[in-house]
Order: structure tokens, then C-alpha cells, then sequence
């Protein structure tokens, strides 16, 4: 913390508007009490902290020297935002970060005008800063478009199209990259190592003697001075980047915690940009946080934590994550198959690919955030022989879905995915939902889709992804503990597309697919109490359907109700589909799908999330009162 004068400067600050008057001192000692403030905000809320702490100086300057929200200060994932939430307008709300009713833990255009876009996959931010910036040329919104991008976000390729476009267009575009060695987990591949070595060959000194320079040039660059500041720019200008191959004017390295050269480069590049710009700001994650910054994950993301220690208040847990079920299956299955490799995109630790990497480090790929990429180049090992795993976020998937059609799917090579984080998350909300995978998968040709209904179910089916061969196959399994079932040593495989009966009842039956099968096994005590005797089956497959289970119960039942943790389209949709190909429902059968709802669901203890969805065992026990007409108990969507 630097040695300033002690009035609270951050209490002035409602809007950056407050920050126009204030002295660099000022501002100095804003970028303190900022930084003191998100880590108290976020030792109550948990989250995302690292990443703002990195970005505090930078952050300040930013809303020192631009005009938000005329300028469109563009996060990139967005993770970064809080210091920002501070600062325009959301103190007041900063401990309700992630939580329900609170604000989101990314940006957000419904949650204020100072989020000018929504972020919280990566690399979007310079696509969005030229659509900005070329709708104000032609005559839409107008200010300046900054886009503020992690050196991570910096190796998925969404990040050079738009530097390939913008370099072509020629459009005032300011791109700030946040450079601070880390993705999640340490960057691989060659642009981190690029990067390294721009700044490596120039020392922070020199530009720092260069910046100082711009300061006494200010605040006349503006008029008189302002063709000596365009000869500043030019000469700060490290010559042949790729950044300069792509047509942007590169501006670095400096260093993103001194907030002299941070005002007098921004203020520049204001008065003088007339093109595409990057500016290449060194910065640490975890800044002005002991325990974060001696955190492996330089504290990018955190439970609730003692503001003094660090120490971190987790909930202790009662039985293992999905993810580490996952990960020491795949494990098991490595040490008998040479051939099994796996391959994450930017996600080791999120998908429990770090053990893999450590045991079978030439068999394991941390590709970047690249999941594009990570599908096709999945497809490429797959055709050279090999069985790749391909870990990924269902919310992350999204990304690659082409390649998933056209690379893998119509080619029948055999990727397994790992589908983690499937269903709802909580406190990441809609933008991290997994809610699509089984309707975009199931929809394709020769997939086999299948969902763990828990943890001994997702060992069975990594063996049973492991020994299949003939094509494409995805399992999916949430975020979170499991339900502490046995977990069998040695897993034999599934039958393809053969599901299995839960429990025998009468009347109606309901098929689950995934994790809602505790759901329904709560909601089917509750019906036995009232002397319903539902039949509960587990489908284990969305494709291949298990036609024998499904048309067997619509025969011997009134009624048949699906379950799963997925929007409309997925299992239930395909279920609908051959029952009704098979003319089932012209016998009279009643049918439902329980599916998420048409709307994206905020942030919020994943419990509530579901029961906002519809999709608690109180919501199951209704339906099935409502189908067999017995009388609402008055479980209703939140
Ligand atoms: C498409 C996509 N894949 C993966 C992620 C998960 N993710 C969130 S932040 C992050 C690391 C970003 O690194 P960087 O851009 O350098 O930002 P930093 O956290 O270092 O500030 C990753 C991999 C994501 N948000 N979006
Ligand atoms: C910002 C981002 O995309 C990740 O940090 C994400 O929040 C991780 O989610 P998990 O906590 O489920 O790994
Ligand atoms: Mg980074």
C-alpha cells in the first residue's frame, strides 16, 4: 500500500464521473482503497479474485482517463470485473456478488450501462470492441472501444479473427492485453512463450523513462504537444510484433501497477490513436494479496476466506466430486491403455486432468482456451489410432460444436468427451449453465450420449467410453459432490444403449436421465406415502435410446414422465419422438418431460437454481400427481 493521505478517496466514488477531478495521487490512493475493498468483498461472497486484483491500476486509469460508459470498456471473460463493479455505481450491492438477487460475478448489460457487453466465456472482447467501434462510425452509439483482454484469453482463436479484421478495417480500436503469465492454471503454448520474450527483451526501465517523458508532455498533447505525443507513440513502439503483422500499433510493454505510466499511456493513446492499438500491460494476478499471490492459482477463484490468513472457510465435503470420480477412472482406465489420452482445454484442474498430466505427462494436452481446437485436434489423435478423452465444460463445448459435427461426427471418429459441469452450476449462472449438451449432441448421427446418474454410474461409463471404438461418445456428469455411493473397483462396461430399471411401481413410470434420479427417488418416498407406487427406470443413454425400457413401460403404464438436467430437445424430446414414430400416444399414454425452462437462470445455490427450474423431487411428485389426476400439491417453478 503506498504512503498517501488517509481520507477515504474511494467513498467519493459512486460513479467514475467522481474520479474526472482527482489528482494522480488520488488516484493512487483510490487503486489502494479499490483493492482493499474487492478483497474485502470478496472474503464474504467468494469468487473470482485474482484476476481483479491484477487489474486494480489498471481499472482505475481506465475510468480516470476514458468516458464510460460513452467508452465501452469491454472485460474480457469479465472475471475480472469487480474492481469495476465498484466503481460504477454497485458498490453498495459488491457483497452480493454471485449470489441470488445479487450481482453477477460477470458483466452484464441488463445489470448496468457501465457493462457495455456480457462476458464470461473468453476472447469475445475484441470482436465486440470492433463491433463497437464500427457502429460508431456509421453513425450508432458513439466513444471509444476498449477492449481489455488476459494473455489466456489471448490463445483461443475468436482473439486473432478479430485482430485479423480489425487490423484490416483500420478502425480507432483500443485493445489492452492484461498480461500476467497465468491462465487458470499456467498458459502453455507458443504465444505464452511469445509474449514472454516481447517483454523480456524490453525492459520495463526504458519505458518507463519514456512514459515519465509523456507526463511532462501532459496535459498539452491534446494541442501544441500533441504531434510530439503521436512521435511518443511511435517511438514506444517496439518494432515487427505480430501484433504490428496484424495492422494494430503496438504500444509495451509497461507496467500495469504503475499508475504513472498507466495515466500517461492511456491519456496518449486517447489524445493520438487513430487506428487499431494494443496496449501491453505487465501485471500479476493476485496483486496486494500475499495468500493469493502465493497461490498456485495466483487466487483465481475462492471459497469465503479469512481476510488476515487467507485461510479459506470450504464446506467440508461428504463424498467426492464428479470430477475426481472422473479423473482417477480415467486414470485406471490409462494404466491398462496406452492409447487412452486426454486432452483439456485450458481447464487441468477444473476437469481433474492435473493427476493425468502428472502420471502421463506425452499423453496429456492442456491445449489453451482453444476448445475448438481441442475437439478437432481430439478428432486428429482419435484418426491416428489413438483414444482421446476430451475433458471439457458442457458450457465450453458450446464453443467447439462445429467441430464436433463436421470433424468428429460425420467422420465416426471415436472422441470420448468428458462432459463436467453439466446442469446447472450455481454461482457462475446462465453463462456457465450446462444445459444444451444433450440436446446438440443427441441430435447428431451415431453419438452415444449417455449421463451418470452418480459417481459409481460415471465409472461405469468411463470404462464403457473407453471400450468403444466404433464412433463418438459423450458422458455427462454436474458440477459438485456425488452422493456418496460404492464406487466399483473394476468397471465393466455398459451395453450400448441399454438402461435399467430403478424400481418396479405401478401407474406411471419415470425415466431418469443424470443426477435428477435422487430427485425422483425423493419424490417417489413421498408418493409411496401417499400410495402411489411410481416405476422409476434410469436411461443412462439419451442415444442410443433404450426402445425395449421406454416402449416397455409406455405399454404396462398411463402414464410416462422423462427427467433430466437439460433444456428442451435433449432426452425427453427424443423419447417424445418414438413414441410418437411408434404410435404410442395414439393408445392414449399420457407423457411429460421435465426439462429446464425456457429461460436462462441466474446465479444461485444450485439447489434453488433447480427448484427455479422445476426440477426438485417436490416438482417430480407433483407432476406425477397432476398426470395421474390425483390433485396439485402446489409445487410451482420459483
Ligand atoms: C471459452 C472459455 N473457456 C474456458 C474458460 C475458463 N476460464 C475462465 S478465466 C480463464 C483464464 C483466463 O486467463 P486470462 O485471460 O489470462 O485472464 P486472467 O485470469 O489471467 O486475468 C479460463 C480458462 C472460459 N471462461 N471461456
Ligand atoms: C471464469 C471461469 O470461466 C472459470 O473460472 C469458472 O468460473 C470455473 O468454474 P468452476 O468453479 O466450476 O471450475
Ligand atoms: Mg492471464
Amino acid at each position: 500500500m503506498s504512503d498517501q493521505p488517509h481520507t477515504p478517496v474511494l467513498d467519493r466514488v459512486t460513479t467514475p464521473d467522481d474520479m474526472k477531478s482527482m489528482s494522480d495521487a488520488e488516484l493512487r490512493q483510490l487503486a489502494d482503497e479499490l483493492r482493499a475493498e474487492t478483497i474485502s468483498a470478496v472474503s464474504v461472497t467468494g469468487g473470482h479474485l485474482g484476476a481483479g486484483l491484477g487489474v486494480v491500476e489498471l481499472t482505475v486509469a481506465l475510468h480516470a482517463v476514458f468516458d464510460a460508459p460513452k467508452d465501452k470498456i469491454i472485460w474480457d471473460v469479465s472475471h475480472q470485473c469487480y474492481p469495476h463493479k465498484i466503481l460504477t455505481g454497485r458498490r453498495e450491492r459488491i457483497r452480493t456478488l454471485r449470489m441470488e438477487g445479487g450481482l453477477s460475478g460477470f458483466t452484464k448489460r441488463s445489470e448496468s450501462p457501465y457493462d457495455p457487453f456480457g462476458a464470461a466465456h473468453s476472447s469475445t472482447s475484441i470482436s465486440a470492441g470492433l463491433g463497437f467501434a464500427v457502429a460508431r462510425d456509421l453513425g450508432g452509439e458513439g466513444g471509444d472501444a476498449i477492449a481489455v483482454i488476459g494473455d489466456g484469453a489471448l490463445s483461443a482463436g475468436m482473439a486473432y479473427e478479430a485482430m485479423n479484421n480489425a487490423g484490416h478495417l483500420k478502425k480507432r480500436l483500443i485493445v489492452i492485453l492484461n498480461d500476467n503469465e497465468m491462465s487458470i492454471a499456467p498458459p502453455t503454448g507458443a504465444m505464452s512463450s511469445y509474449l514472454s520474450r516481447l517483454y523480456a527483451e524490453e525492459p520495463f526501465q526504458e519505458f518507463k523513462a519514456a512514459a515519465k517523458g509523456a507526463v511532462s508532455l501532459l496535459p498539452e498533447p491534446f494541442r501544441e504537444g500533441a504531434k510530439r505525443a503521436k512521435d511518443m507513440l511511435k517511438h514506444m513502439t517496439v518494432g515487427g510484433t505480430l501484433f504490428e503483422e496484424l495492422g494494430f500499433s503496438y504500444l509495451g510493454p509497461i507496467d500495469g501497477h504503475d499508475m504513472d505510466q498507466l495515466l500517461s499511456v492511456l491519456r496518449t493513446v486517447k489524445a493520438r490513436a487513430d487506428g487499431p492499438i494494443l496496449i501491453h500491460a505487465i501485471t500479476k494476478k493476485g496483486k496486494g494479496f500475499a495468500p493469493a499471490e502465493a497461490a498456485s492459482d495466483k487466487g483465481h477463484a475462492t471459497a469465503k476466506f479469512d481476510v488476515v490468513t487467507g485461510e479459506q472457510k470450504k464446506s467440508p465435503s461428504n463424498a467426492p466430486s464428479y470430477t475426481s470420480v472422473f479423473a482417477n477412472s480415467l486414470l485406471d482406465q490409462a494404466a491398462k491403455d496406452p492409447k487412452i489420452c486426454a486432452v483439456t482445454a485450458a481447464m487441468p484442474d477444473g476437469t481433474g486432468l492435473s493427476k493425468f498430466m502428472e502420471r502421463y505427462a506425452s499423453r496429456c494436452f492442456d491445449v489453451g482456451i482453444a476448445e475448438q481446437h481441442a475437439v478437432t485436434f481430439a478428432a486428429g489423435l482419435a484418426a491416428g489410432g489413438m483414444r482421446p478423452f476430451c475433458a471439457l465444460y458442457s458450457t465450453f463445448l458450446q464453443r467447439g460444436y462445429d467441430q464436433v459435427v463436421h470433424d468428429v461426427a460425420i467422420q465416426r471418429l471415436p472422441v470420448r468427451f468428458a462432459i463436467d459441469r453439466a446442469g446447472l452450476v450455481g454461482a457462475d449462472g446462465a453463462t456457465h449453465a450446462g444445459s444444451f449438451d444433450i440436446g446438440y449432441l443427441a441430435n447428431l448421427p451415431g453419438f452415444v450420449v449417455m449421463a451418470a446418474a452418480d459417481e459409481a454410474e460415471l465409472v461405469r461409463m468411463v470404462a464403457t467410453a473407453a471400450a468403444h471404438d466404433d464412433g463418438p461418445i459423450a458422458f455427462r456428469f454436474p458440477r459438485g459432490e456425488g452422493v456418496g455411493v460404492e464406487i466399483p473397483e473394476d468397471a465393466v462396461p455398459l451395453e450400448i444403449g441399454k438402461g435399467r430399471m430403478i424400481r418396479e411401481g405401478s401407474k406411471v413410470a419415470i425415466v431418469s436421465f443424470g443426477t435428477r434420479l435422487q430427485e425422483v427417488m425423493r419424490a417417489t418416498e413421498a408418493l409411496e406415502a401417499k400410495g402411489i407406487s411410481p416405476t422409476v427406470a434410469d436411461a443412462r443413454f439419451a442415444k442410443p435410446l433404450d426402445r425395449d425400457l421406454i416402449l416397455g413401460l409406455a405399454g404396462t403404464h398411463d402414464a410416462l414422465i422423462c427427467v433430466e438436467e437439460g433444456a428442451v430437445g435433449g432426452f425427453g424430446s427424443h423419447v417424445a419422438q418414438l413414441l410418437a414414430d411408434e404410435g404410442v400416444f395414439d393408445r392414449g399414454l399420457k407423457f411429460r418431460s421435465m426439462v429446464l425452462p425456457d429461460t436462462f437462470i441466474d446465479q444461485a445455490d444450485p439447489k434453488r437454481m433447480y427448484t427455479v427450474a422445476g426440477l426438485n423431487a417436490e416438482h417430480i411428485e407433483a407432476k406425477v400427481l397432476e398426470v395421474l389426476d390425483v390433485g396439485q400439491i402446489g409445487a410451482k417453478r420459483a
